[in-house]
């Protein structure tokens, strides 16, 4: 069941990611029911359905038979009547379908539905089935920590902390998968993986998009509750995280949340010495000039909302100890694009460049998107007479199963969630420890009126104070397009 069927998500991710799945032969006897309170009928469904596929290949010619297993129940989720009805055609289905009673209940919709959702599906019966029951339920997962509680123990009456799948997407991408692959498959790395050999690493996710039409949403959001609470420190988790005894979702899970554990809590005063936030003015984004975001529709002209975070998080570990971790998010900045550069500590003593003075230290790049690959940066001898080294790099270009494009996030994660495997969703205990980690920043940042915003230009990659946090202990943003990346 999709609560929220005729909604952006649906349509633009959950109903194309089924239909791959589907092409692959991959999700078995099923059926889908789409709920929101428009009133249409089973046909208009199956069209917009129709519709939000149009473009995927039909190679083995099964798309009308993928639409046909849609049917739509027009339900207001806060009016308590209309459940039954929707149980009614839940049972109609699986017996029509074989479904062995097993219920995913994906809910698409505005965050302040789910308590009231779940609350319905178990006193309203549609909780009661022979097989498995799951609740896929998207971001944003409360406000704050106080927020997250209260919905958290609301979705907690109808099911238990293994059959709830919290969404984050980032943990659906390929290369995010790839980061536990790349240090725990390899043994180059993982030796080298510590404070010993390792100097900073840097986690960048930047976008040239600006708020869109989501300003209502993100005006109460800001990068920080946006991208930093969930996405940011996700992948910070899985760089950070010990070797999992075994791939098991407990695992796994445990490792992440024992960094979350391991975060340095930065409060009050240390706020503005460890992170910087920025708000985008106006200037131009691939040759068009973009409005700033206080001119974005249904933002406030004197808005104290951020549209860009940079932070230095510390691990206090035995691991991690002195070393940054440095992230970055914002909106309308130079270029969209995700990367992980992990800097290693500079050699001893270099032999080979010490007229130039120009020492380069070995860097891994981890490209998540849009390009998907790994970059090793090393240094070899400069061809010639002297015994000079330069830096040459080695990389790997991830070309997806199918030579072309990896799967999309949303698909392999419905196809995770309908096998059973929570591994790459978050456990209660990570929301709960980010949410406390950002509550911290949050709160001086929202009694704190910030008066230089807008303090970056639209196309730039953001504010100076952003280059500055890294500068005061000695380090630089590696550039990260990859042309730049091959300049230095
Ligand atoms: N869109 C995206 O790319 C992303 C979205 N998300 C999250 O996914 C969720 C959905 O987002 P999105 O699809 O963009 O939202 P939309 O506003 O596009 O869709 C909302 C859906 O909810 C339905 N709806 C609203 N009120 C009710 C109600 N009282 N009863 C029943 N149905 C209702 C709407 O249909 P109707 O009006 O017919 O009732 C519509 O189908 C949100 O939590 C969002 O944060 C997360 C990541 C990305
Ligand atoms: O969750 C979110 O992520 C997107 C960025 O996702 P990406 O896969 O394109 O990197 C961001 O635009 C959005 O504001 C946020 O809610």
């Amino acid at each position: 069941m999709i609560f929220g069927a005729t909604g952006d998500l649906a349509k633009r991710k959950l109903f194309p990611s089924l239909y791959r799945l589907f092409d692959k032969d991959k999700l078995g006897d099923f059926a889908v029911i789409g709920v929101a309170r428009r009133s249409l009928t089973n046909e208009e469904f199956k069209a917009s359905v129709a519709k939000s596929v149009h473009s995927e290949a039909d190679v083995n010619g099964k798309k009308d038979e993928f639409v046909s297993k849609f049917y739509y129940h027009s339900h207001d989720v806060t009016d308590s009547d209309s459940y039954s009805s929707l149980n009614t055609l839940a049972e109609e289905l699986d017996s029509r379908y074989n479904l062995n009673g097993n219920r995913v209940f994906y809910l698409a919709m505005a965050p302040e539905f789910f308590g009231t959702i779940a609350e319905h599906l178990k006193t309203d019966g549609l909780t009661d089935t022979h097989g498995f029951k799951r609740l896929v339920i998207e971001k944003p997962f409360g406000h704050d920590l106080e927020s997250a509680k209260k919905l958290n123990s609301q979705i907690r009456t109808a099911f238990t902390e293994d059959e709830i799948y919290r969404i984050d997407h980032y943990l659906g991408k390929e290369m995010v998968q790839n980061i536990e692959v790349i240090r725990f498959a390899n043994a180059i790395f993982e030796p080298l993986w510590n404070s010993r050999f390792i100097s900073n690493i840097q986690i960048t996710s930047s976008e040239t998009l600006g708020v869109e039409e989501r300003g209502r949403y993100y005006e109460k959001s800001g990068a920080l509750r946006d991208m930093v609470q969930n996405h940011m420190l996700q992948m910070v988790s899985l760089l950070a995280m010990e070797p999992p005894i075994n791939l098991t979702t407990d695992e796994v899970r445990s490792e992440k949340v024992r960094v979350f554990r391991a975060l340095r809590p930065i409060k009050g005063n240390e706020v503005n010495d460890f992170f910087v936030r920025g708000q985008y003015g106006k200037g131009v984004i691939t040759e068009n000039e973009v409005p700033g975001y206080r001119e974005e529709d249904m933002v406030d002209q004197e808005s104290n909302t951020e549209t860009f975070v940079a932070g230095k998080l510390l691990i206090d570990n035995f691991r991690w100890a002195g070393v940054p971790f440095y992230i970055r998010t914002g909106k309308r900045m130079e270029v969209k694009t995700t990367k992980i550069v992990v800097e290693f500590k500079d050699i001893p003593m270099d032999l080979y460049n010490r007229q130039e003075g120009s020492v380069r230290p070995n860097l891994l790049v981890i490209h998540i998107q849009p390009e998907e690959g790994i970059t090793l940066y090393l240094n070899a001898k400069k061809a010639g007479q002297d015994m000079n080294s330069t830096p040459v790099k080695l990389s790997y270009a991830n070309k997806g199963i199918d030579g072309l494009n990896t799967p999309e996030a949303y698909e392999k994660l419905i196809y995770d969630c309908l096998r059973g495997d929570a591994t790459n969703f978050t456990h209660w205990d990570e929301v709960a420890l980010s949410w406390s980690f950002v509550d911290n920043i949050s709160e001086v940042w929202e009694n704190e009126k910030e008066q230089n915003f807008p303090n970056y230009e639209s196309g730039s990659m953001g504010p100076k104070a952003s280059d500055a946090l890294l500068e005061k202990d000695g380090f630089f943003w590696w550039p990260v397009t990859n042309l730049d990346v091959e300049k230095c």
